[in-house]
């Protein structure tokens, strides 16, 4: 597959719809911590964003600890941030909120 990496002025304007995702400091990834009521809840949203990661066939570097989940977005191929980081970051934001 061919990935187009994202630009800086591109990553900028997509951050700005992408509410809670930060950028590594060497512009290569976004992460964000989700913490949920238990751990039960957590592992839902895991499942859901796993799903989600399937249809895209773009997967996240995650952690869990109890009710926490630490979840770091970058795109191996084009070794920086392409489109597919923004919509999973986007499907894993509705997982969070039950919703996908
Ligand atoms: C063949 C398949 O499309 C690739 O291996 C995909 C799978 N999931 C992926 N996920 C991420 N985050 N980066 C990739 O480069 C990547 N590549």
């Amino acid at each position: 597959m061919k990935y187009e990496k994202l630009d800086k002025a591109a990553i900028a304007d997509r951050l700005q719809t992408a509410s809670g995702w930060t950028l590594s400091e060497d512009g290569s990834a976004i992460a964000r911590h989700f913490v949920f009521t238990d751990f039960g809840e957590a592992f839902a949203f895991m499942t859901r964003s796993a799903l989600a990661a399937e249809r895209l066939d773009h997967h996240p570097e995650w952690s869990n600890v109890y009710r926490h989940v630490d979840v770091k977005l970058t795109t191996h191929a084009a070794q920086g941030l392409t489109d597919l980081d923004f919509r999973l970051a986007a499907a894993m934001d509705r997982a969070a909120g039950g919703r996908d």
